[in-house]
């Protein structure tokens, strides 16, 4: 049997996507309908600062997710019984960073040069990933097979390639999973928003009311991964899913380069947001958060200890492996609240960018798709895992997540 068409075309189509839309977001029509597309040309492609910036960027996080600082967790048992250790200190890196930025910022570094540099820094993170993701896959060959993850070992190589042959691949006591997972991109994308912001000061002489939210609704968004990273280590893609160019790609080049594209277009598109506009939007992100949180943390705090006094009196049903399902509280209103407040979030990134562009709503509609496909994709884990009484959490609670709509 060939290779799923997946697995062959969206090492292609993905990377040429980012190009696209960073191209797009900056041109003066900024329609991602228009034909022929707007690509940049090549001489937009490639400044020799990129590759610069991006090792000393990765150096520096290295080095962060080495320093002895913060707490070291254990992660979920895994197949062979043994629990790997991984430190808890990703928001120091935050901080720190933030913190070096901030001060090249001072010295008066130019960092609203990064709107330039953003196709160049987009091709070497692509590039990148590439090499490293065709590193993971032949060092996976050297894994012992309980180190090997269950979906990606079809023996197909572009599939395995694509979708992850190790589960936690690690050197030494370096996860490289877990570091790419939080750190370098996800903190990325936040600097290359300051960057946009910066230019906006270059081009105009101060931010706009709706590039400010843009950057601090983000910014939350990373910094709360951050401050809640050990939930991290027990997310479908820690635990589950191995270490190929999709999620390689994902978070060192997707992530960073398509995540801000809203911060990008105001760059070139400002937009007047009225102070009743901004209110709006601030509330919608408001409870957007507290239902993202809320869930995510009365989950992680049932499955680390079901005792707890916040979550010991909430309704519960048996499974047969032992452990039990949440039937009331935030998981009694959708089988994934979770994923409605982070979707509130998403829109709420968009709507300071007004409704005369689709651009600035691309990542809603990706993020919509992405989690659609996320939920069917757990439905059927938890099927597997807990057969009927997965069937009946599903009779208690039938939306999925969007109260009676979905
Ligand atoms: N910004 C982005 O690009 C992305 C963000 N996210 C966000 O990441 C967060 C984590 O999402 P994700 O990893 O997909 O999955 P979830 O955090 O939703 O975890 C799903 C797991 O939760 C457990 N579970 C499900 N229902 C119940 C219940 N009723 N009671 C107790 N446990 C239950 C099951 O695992 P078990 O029973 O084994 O514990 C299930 O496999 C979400 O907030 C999501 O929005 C996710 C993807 C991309
Ligand atoms: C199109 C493509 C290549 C998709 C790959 C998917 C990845 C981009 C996402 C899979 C799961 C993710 C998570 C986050 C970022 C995006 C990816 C890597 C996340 C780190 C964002 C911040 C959240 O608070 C989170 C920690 C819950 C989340 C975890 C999942």
């Amino acid at each position: 049997m060939g290779p799923p068409v997946g697995a062959v075309c969206i090492p292609v189509f993905l990377p040429l996507t980012v190009l696209f839309l960073i191209s797009v977001s900056r041109s003066p029509e900024a329609s991602v309908l228009q034909w022929p597309p707007a690509l940049p040309s090549s001489d937009q492609l490639w400044d020799p600062l990129a590759p610069v910036v991006l090792l000393g960027w990765m150096g520096l996080h290295i080095l962060l997710y080495f320093l002895p600082v913060g707490k070291v967790s254990d992660g979920l048992t895994l197949r062979d019984g043994s629990r790997l250790k991984y430190p808890i200190n990703g928001f120091h890196a935050l901080c720190i960073s933030s913190g070096l930025v901030m001060l090249f910022l001072g010295l008066g570094a130019p960092l609203g040069r990064l709107f330039e540099l953003l196709p160049p820094l987009a091709v070497c993170a692509i590039g990148a990933s590439f090499l490293f993701s065709i590193y993971l896959y032949i060092r996976s060959f050297w894994a012992p097979s309980h180190a090997l993850a269950l979906g990606g070992n079809t023996g197909n190589p572009l599939y395995d390639f694509f979708i992850g042959r190790e589960l936690n691949p690690r050197i030494g006591s370096f996860d490289l999973k877990y570091f790419c997972e939080l750190r370098p991109g996800l903190i990325g994308w936040v600097v290359i928003n300051l960057g946009m912001l910066m230019k906006e000061v270059e081009l105009r002489g101060s931010p706009s009311l709706a590039m400010i939210l843009v950057n601090c609704f983000q910014l939350l968004y990373v910094a709360d991964a951050l401050w809640n990273e050990e939930a991290v280590l027990t997310t479908m893609d820690i635990v589950h899913d191995g270490f190929g160019f999709m999620l390689v790609f994902g978070d060192l080049a997707w992530v960073p380069f398509t995540y801000g594209l809203q911060a990008a277009f105001l760059v070139v598109h400002p937009q007047s947001l009225s102070a009743l506009g901004a209110a709006v939007i601030i509330v919608l992100n408001g409870i957007g958060y507290y239902i993202f949180r809320k869930s995510n943390s009365q989950k992680n705090q049932f499955r680390r200890d079901p005792t707890h006094p916040s979550v010991s009196k909430l309704e519960t049903i048996a499974t047969a492996t032992g452990k039990r399902l949440l039937v009331s509280g935030w998981w009694g209103l959708v089988r994934h609240p979770n994923y409605l407040g982070d979707l509130l979030m998403a829109l709420a990134w968009s709507l300071p960018c007004g409704f005369s562009h689709l651009l600035p709503y691309f990542y809603v509609v990706y993020f919509t798709i992405l989690l659609i496909h996320r939920e069917a994709r757990d439905e059927r884990q938890c099927r597997d895992k807990y057969g009927v009484a997965w069937d009946t959490y599903c009779r208690r609670v039938p939306y999925r997540i969007f109260p009676y709509i979905y």
